[in-house]
Formats: structure tokens, sequence, C-alpha cells
């Protein structure tokens, strides 16, 4: 059978057309397009279908999408303004089976798909005692041009569910003096300062900003634009501020890492994702991002005991989405 899997997101989205059978999945055609340079998800599409050029219609085709997915309404995308109608797609790609999931119920479903050369092990918690990810709940968030967060729990034959949240949305909570006056710089910014607004490609810009007033008093025009990118490579160039944003950073995600731990108690794995994740791998393998993740008083020793993964294949929600689609497919 034929499948479009896609992993929409706020940068970049990511489109496969696959063919599928009992045996193996051949992918006909694959790109990584830019979001901002189309005007809709129809747009996107359009141009994907020309691009794949394939004869036949796609008998499921199933998009993750960063943002909240509800049954039968028009989907607004969060970091993009983009709203999906699914009678509208449906007809454009004339598919019998459209999903939408979540994108990070899509990178929840990738996690079956990955091998020991797609992850590190960030911390390795009681995972070999446990035996790793036998039926035990497991947990991934990332931070990309948002922050998301999904949970998997296994079913009686041992296959993982996910399930999406917009926990990326909660409150965000400073852990000491530093990062009050991170929230006081924020909150005359943001009517809502959310985890997300610090987790995430813009956050780090918010937070070289605050690092930049913080340390010299003075805001200047040309230095408020640094994305993630920008913020990164000058602090391993050893700009100070950069570097102190970094560290900051770095403080704030594994702060937010230790939350997840207490609230999910994810000894099958908690895993780490998004864009952003990958990308400053030196930082969450310095000793201050496990040191902050276990700074949980009375609870330290219960975060000790997650295992904690750092994703490095970037394809994961394609993956994950490609999977939820056969799986759906099997199982409907
Ligand atoms: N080297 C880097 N260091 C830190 N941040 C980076 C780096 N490169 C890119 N980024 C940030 O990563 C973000 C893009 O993340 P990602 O690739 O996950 O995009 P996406 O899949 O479109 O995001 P989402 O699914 O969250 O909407 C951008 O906001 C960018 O600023």
């Amino acid at each position: 059978m034929n499948v479009i899997a896609g992993d929409i997101g706020g940068t970049k989205s990511w489109l496969a057309w696959v063919q599928a059978d009992a045996q193996a999945t051949r992918v006909c055609f694959e790109h990584v397009y830019a979001s901002g340079e189309f005007v809709s998800a129809e747009a996107l599409l359009q141009q994907f279908l020309a691009d794949a050029q394939q004869t036949l219609a796609p008998d499921a085709v199933c998009l993750a999408l960063p943002g909240p997915v509800q049954a039968d309404q028009p989907i607004r995308l969060t970091n993009l303004d983009w709203t999906l109608e699914h009678a509208a797609l449906q007809a454009l790609l004339n598919t019998p089976q459209l999903f939408f999931m979540n994108d990070f119920q899509a990178a929840a479903a990738g996690v079956a798909t990955l091998t020991a050369d797609d992850y590190v092990v960030l911390n390795a918690g009681d995972s070999l005692r446990l035996r790793s990810g036998n039926g035990e709940s497991r947990v991934i968030t990332g931070a990309g041009t948002g922050l998301g967060l999904a949970w998997m729990q296994a079913d009686a034959n041992g296959h993982y569910q996910s399930f999406a949240t917009e926990g990326g949305h909660t409150d965000f909570a400073p852990a000491n003096a530093q990062q009050e006056r991170l929230l006081a710089f924020m909150r005359e910014r943001f009517s809502h300062v959310s985890w997300e607004r610090v987790l995430s490609g813009p956050g780090v810009n918010q937070v070289y900003q605050f690092c930049l007033h913080d340390m010299t008093g003075s805001l200047p025009d040309e230095l408020r634009d640094r994305g993630g990118a920008e913020v990164n490579s000058a602090a391993q160039a050893g700009d100070p501020i950069a570097l102190a944003a970094m560290e900051l950073f770095t403080d704030i995600y594994a702060n937010w890492v230790g939350n997840v731990a207490l609230l999910y108690q994810p000894r099958g794995g908690l895993y780490l994702a998004g864009g952003i994740s990958a990308r400053i791998q030196t930082w969450l393998q310095t000793p201050r991002f496990l040191a902050a993740c276990f700074d949980k008083g009375r609870m330290a020793g219960l975060v000790q005991q997650m295992p904690i993964y750092l994703i490095t294949n970037t394809r994961l929600g394609l993956q994950g989405a490609l999977a939820a689609a056969l799986h759906h497919r099997k199982t409907s």
C-alpha cells in the first residue's frame, strides 16, 4: 500500500511517500521543506505531491502536527499560522484515510523504531536492573520551535500506545534567584510565561536577551535577534554572554526534565527529542545537566532512578507518523 507520512513543524516539515507490504517498507520520495515558505498546509502538500511524482493515490496519510489535535475540528497550529481542515485536505490528497496526530505523540510512536545508534544514554538509571522498557511507562519531551511532551504506556501485547499532552504550556517555575529574575524579565513581554516560552528556539533568544540585560544592564538593538543556532555557536566560540545563556538554558531544561521524571516516573525511559536537544548534546552531557535534573530535594533519589536518553535521530517524528499509520491500517 502507498502511505504518506509527515512531521509538520514550526520550522521544518518532513514528508515521505512510502510503499509498504507485510514484509518491508520502501521510501519512494522524501523531502524536508521550510514551513515558513508555505502559506498553508494545502500549499505544502501540493508541492510535495508535485515533487513526489507518484501515479497512484495514497491509501493512508498520517500527519504529525504541532498543537492540540481534536477529531473533527479544524486544527490551528501553535507556532505556524496554518489551520488544517480534515475534509479539504483529504480531498486534496485523494486518500480514503487521513489521520492527524500531535507531533510528540508521533515522536513517542517513533521510539519503538529506534536502534542503539539513534540515541545516547544521559543517565543509566535503573534501566539495567529493570531490563529497560518491559511494560514500564515511557515519556518523551523536547525543545524545538516549541516544547513537546507525550507519554507512552504498553498495552497487554507489549505495544506502546502514545498519548499527547500540552505540558509545554504549563507555567514556568523558577528554581533559584537568577531564574526569578528571568521570569520577571519575560513577564514584561508575555501575558503567560510557559515552559515553552523559555525552552524553545525563540526561548534561547529570550534567555540570551535576559543574560545580556542582567550582566551588562543594557539591551542593544543589534544584539537582540540572535536565534538558537547563533547563540549556541557564539557560546562555543567563547562569547561570555552567550555562554551564560546556554548554561542557564541547560539548567532550566534539566529542571523541566526532572519535573517530567517526577510527574510520570518513566522507568521505561525518559527520552529527549526536538530539534534543539541533539544540537546541544555537549551541554546535555555536562555534569551540570544531571545535577540540575536531580535537584529535587527529598525526591532526588527517585529522579536518579529514571533512565534518560537523548535521541539523536532527527527523523524520529516521521518514523513515528509512518509507524502510527501502518498500525492504524492493521487494526482498523
Ligand atoms: N544549533 C542550534 N542550537 C540551538 N538551537 C537551534 C540550533 N539550530 C536550530 N535551533 C533552533 O531549533 C528550532 C527548530 O527546531 P526543530 O528542528 O525541532 O523545528 P521544528 O521541527 O519545525 O519544530 P517544532 O516541531 O517544535 O515546531 C529553531 O527555533 C532554531 O532556533
